[in-house]
């Protein structure tokens, strides 16, 4: 493999390096063939091949660039000119395999280089603590040789041995021998590197036109002739290069479909390393980063202007007929391009007459799209929380000086804010981001969609004028009027779930991701990336701090502060001198305490019936909905299962429905048992409605309240229990880990913990991680008041590490211990981890397709040396989902970039047979294991 890819992972790669595509690649042509010809083509052996010009994208990089001594060039490649490419035909150097002093990875979750050696980049370096420099690194740097890779970045450069060797894996994309008719010399024309959300994906080159040469940038789509469709079809522009010495005849991009570009360079950037990382066509990156809504232009109408026509002259404008005349008049005093409406009644006239003077050309129309006006953006109300400015603690003060200071430094850096649960983090993002403001800058925070309660947006709309939210129930006008907004710069903070790593800000100087070990950070369909890792790539492109907060870290974040990746920020006490809550733990082996099979043991019954007493709230949590998850006939064991996924159905309540929770199929929940008949079919497990069923049985004075999915479906009704409980209406609010995250209620006492073992034996290597962080995140609802706290946590195992720790409150013996596992058997963050899922509708089937993948996946990690451990293919947890059955490989190495190059070279051109309707997905960085 390519000695590139023994470098430190480097975020930094992406830092102010523009990518450019390279100029003067030969040029394929899409033209008569319908299998076009990618951008980076194998050239046809013989032909000049010059090295790559200079960046010269535009590039907004002198705001954000480090001071001068922190920028280092590397000049690798670009200068020797040497070889970047990634041709099929590239056979490995053994001598090129990976170092392992070198390949250290930095914590596994940060972005690695893009393969550089498919793109001419300048590299900078950000200096990151602990990374190492490596200046003549840059020597020995010759070609990363990976296939696919052509597939995303255009135009490579191949050195002569590489253009001999050929290999030519993708062969139908290839126009090894363009028929002569096509060869022409064409010197100096400006090409543009188009891609395109569906197959064939890209990128190909295509001519610009004279007329287009202004108009056209990256980042912008276009309409491009593609095979023998007749209309042109649209595509993502990721490069405007020169062309010099062109030995075929190019297609012209037909048309602009936008005005101005929907990605700024540095996003075209991240696009590009997207693809890259995640192994998805640049096209879909593009199509994840700019929202339909904007795509589509919602929310907008045409409206046509009239202006006068240049040439008019008073003398003509005499001899109209009077209607024509007053219509003219007016429009050339009113001095401002008006509409066909406005116009008529301003000159009290039909539209009839503005119809024959656009005939006559005396009026020359104008097309814009606009705004409708009445956009409804949701009420921005809170719920009922008077925010105030707080004067920092010590803790928040020293927080603080050193965000601003990561800030100021104008460095790509990361900071994990590790602050226990009440420590006043969300005070210190906002500060820092007053800090980041004050200098004309702006801010993303991110926080998991669940936590995006009115709490949060008003702790922020209070403090800055100028703020977006983004959440999953805005219509799609109001998504892209924000977006608008956003791109025009007239928003100081963007909050939001994952996806608002992709806000346009023009001057981002900051970036937070608040509760960073929340699993829904992770995007689970394609592309499949974590809003982690894509913020620190973004973060680092453009030299500003990645701020990653939480009071339970995950462990990719911790180990990037213990390997000198990240700097830690530690705020160990809560405001106020408030303590950290009591937490008891109840063991459910004991049957006294269990008391009449509910699913509250005595315990909490006490503990409820005490804080209702003293007009205290109470939180309990129990991590699934529904009322029992298993519907079971007692006398023939038959258990009533999803005919699709194989997964038992959940009872509801609500409706008498028996639900798959994977796939949504849904039926009456049966009488009696389907196989026998048996009319005792028994409802087993716990879910939430049960859990309030019981509840209401056992507090009936109480007013409760139920938070989870099935409660939460309509837009606000979030906003209305919570404000209810922070009025104090609700006693006791019971629901999933929705009520686990971020909540700040000064009247909640009680927390109870129905079941913690719930997540700890699923198949998962971070189940205790996950148990571990639940159980801490509930467990710090309470406290947070003067009134101090208390926490009840029920177990079957009570001894387990990951709720002893919990119950400590201690983080640091958690870490430890589950270090100690993690690197047993090297999963992240000291390893790497990738998965590839191959679904299809016949079993047998599905498993060759499997098979022939494991078999591809070790010759391609046998050619590049590299010590890649793959494990399957096995059936995963779920073995049937929505009718296909399924299989997994996992891949884990040292270091992700081996993984990535792994699978990139086993599977580049492999192509299931679509008559099979096998798929397989490509999950780098896996979150989710079933
Ligand atoms: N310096 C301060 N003095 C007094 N109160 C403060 C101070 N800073 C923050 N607070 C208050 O402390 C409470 C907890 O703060 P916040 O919600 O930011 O904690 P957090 O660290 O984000 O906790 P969690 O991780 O549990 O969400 C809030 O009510 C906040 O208004
Ligand atoms: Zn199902």
């Amino acid at each position: 493999m390519s000695t590139l890819d023994s470098l430190p992972i480097l975020p930094d790669d992406l830092q102010g390096a523009p990518i450019v595509l390279s100029p003067s690649a030969p040029v394929s042509t899409p033209s008569s063939a319908s299998n076009p010809t990618p951008s980076s083509a194998n050239p046809t052996p013989g032909f000049p091949v010059s090295p790559p010009p200079p960046a010269h994208e535009p590039h907004d990089s002198t705001e954000n660039d480090p001071p001068r001594d922190e920028i280092r060039r590397d000049e690798m490649r670009r200068d020797t000119g040497e070889n970047r490419s990634d041709a099929p035909s590239s056979k490995t150097d053994p001598r090129k395999s990976t170092n392992p002093a070198r390949a250290k990875a930095l914590w596994s979750d940060s972005p690695e280089p893009r393969d550089v050696s498919a793109q001419p980049v300048s590299h900078r370096k950000c200096d990151e603590p602990g990374q190492s420099d490596e200046p003549d690194r840059a020597a020995d740097l010759t070609g990363g040789k990976h296939l696919g890779v052509q597939q995303l970045f255009g135009g490579e450069h191949l050195t002569e041995d590489q253009q001999g060797s050929g290999e030519a894996a993708q062969t139908e994309l290839f126009e090894t021998n363009p028929p002569p008719w096509e060869l022409a010399v064409e010197d100096d024309v400006l090409l543009a590197s188009i891609v395109f959300s569906r197959s064939p994906h890209g990128p190909y080159d295509y001519r610009i036109p004279d007329s287009l040469r202004e108009e056209l940038k990256p980042g912008m789509r276009v309409g491009v002739p593609l095979g023998h469709r007749k209309k042109p079809t649209p595509g993502w522009c990721v490069a405007v290069k020169e062309g010099k010495a062109v030995h075929r005849k190019l297609r012209d991009v037909a048309e602009c479909i936008d005005e101005s570009p929907l990605c700024d360079a540095s996003l075209v950037r991240l696009v590009m390393w997207m693809s890259h990382y995640y192994q998805v066509p640049a096209g879909q990156v593009f199509d994840t980063l700019i929202p339909s809504s904007v795509r589509t232009a919602a929310g907008t109408k045409q409206t046509t202007y009239f202006t006068p026509a240049k040439q008019v002259t008073d003398a003509e404008i005499e001899k109209l007929p009077a209607k024509q005349q007053a219509v003219m008049r007016f429009l050339v005093s009113s001095n401002r391009p008006m509409t066909s409406a406005e116009l008529a009644v301003a000159a009290k006239c039909t539209e009839d007459p503005i119809r024959r003077l656009k005939k006559k050309n005396l009026i020359v129309p104008e097309v814009r799209r606009e705004m409708h006006s009445g956009i409804r953006i949701l009420a921005q109300t809170n719920d009922g929380e008077a925010e105030r400015t707080h004067e920092l603690t010590e803790q928040q003060t020293a927080a603080l000086e050193r965000i601003t200071a990561a800030v100021d430094s104008g460095r790509g850096r990361t900071l994990l804010l590790h602050g226990v649960t009440g420590s006043g983090k969300t005070e210190v993002y906002i500060r820092a981001i007053e800090h980041v403001v004050s200098q004309a800058g702006s801010a993303i925070v991110m926080v998991p969609e669940i936590s995006l309660t009115p709490q949060t947006r008003g702790r922020f709309e209070s403090r800055f004028p100028a703020v977006a939210v983004l959440h999953s129930q805005m219509s799609p006008s109001e998504r892209h009027f924000q977006w608008q907004r956003i791109r025009r710069g007239e928003v100081q903070v963007v909050i939001g779930p994952r996806s608002a790593v992709f806000a346009p800000l023009p001057n981002l100087g900051l970036i937070v991701l608040d509760e960073e070990h929340d699993t829904s950070f992770k995007q689970d369909s394609q592309p499949r990336y974590h809003a982690r890792k894509v913020a620190h790539a973004r973060a680092m492109s453009l030299g500003v701090p990645l701020l990653l907060g939480s009071a339970t870290p995950s462990m990719e974040a911790w180990h990037a502060t213990q390997s000198g990746h990240a700097e830690l920020i530690s705020m160990p006490d809560r405001v106020a001198g408030r303590p950290m809550p009591d937490v008891q733990l109840v063991d459910l082996r004991v049957r006294d305490d269990r008391a009449g099979g509910g699913a509250i043991s005595r315990p909490l019954k006490q503990a409820v019936d005490e804080t209702l007493r003293e007009k205290g709230q109470a939180i309990l949590l129990l991590n699934r909905r529904g009322f029992a998850t298993t519907i079971q006939c007692p006398a023939c064991g038959h258990v009533v299962a999803c005919p699709d996924c194989d997964m038992p159905l959940t009872h509801h309540r609500d409706g008498g429905k028996a639900m798959c929770h994977y796939c949504d199929y849904t039926i009456g929940t049966p009488p009696w048992c389907p196989a026998c008949r048996f009319d005792g079919i028994r409802y087993g497990g716990l879910g939430t409605q049960k859990l309030e069923v019981e509840a209401k049985a056992k507090f009936p004075d109480a007013k409760i309240a139920r938070m989870d999915g099935d409660t939460m479906k309509r837009p606000g009704s979030h906003q209305r229990v919570l404000s209810e409980f922070r009025s104090g209406e609700i006693d006791i609010l019971l629901g999933t880990q929705m009520i686990a995250k971020g909540l700040d209620f000064p009247n909640v006492l009680l927390v109870g913990v129905i079941n913690a073992d719930s997540a700890l034996h699923f198949p998962d290597f971070r189940a205790a991680e996950r148990t571990f962080q639940l159980v801490t995140q509930v467990a710090g609802r309470t406290g947070r008041g003067d009134r101090g706290g208390r926490v009840i946590v029920q177990t079957f195992t009570p001894e387990h590490p990951a709720i002893q720790a919990a119950s400590r409150h201690d983080y640091f013996k958690f870490v430890e211990e589950e270090m100690v596992n993690r690197r047993k058997f090297n999963y992240p963050p000291l390893g790497s981890v990738a998965r590839i899922i191959i679904r299809g509708p016949v079993e047998e089937k599905t498993e060759d397709v499997a098979d022939s993948i494991l078999t591809r996946l070790e010759s391609a990690r046998d050619l590049l040396k590299s010590e890649v451990r793959i494990l399957g293919p096995a059936p995963p947890p779920i073995v049937r989902l929505r009718g296909k059955y399924r299989f997994h490989l996992l891949l884990q190495a040292t270091e992700s970039a081996v993984v990535g190059e792994v699978i990139r070279r086993a599977l580049a051109d492999f192509k299931t047979d679509p008559k099979e309707e096998i798929e397989y997905l490509i999950d780098i960085d896996p979150v989710n294991l079933l």
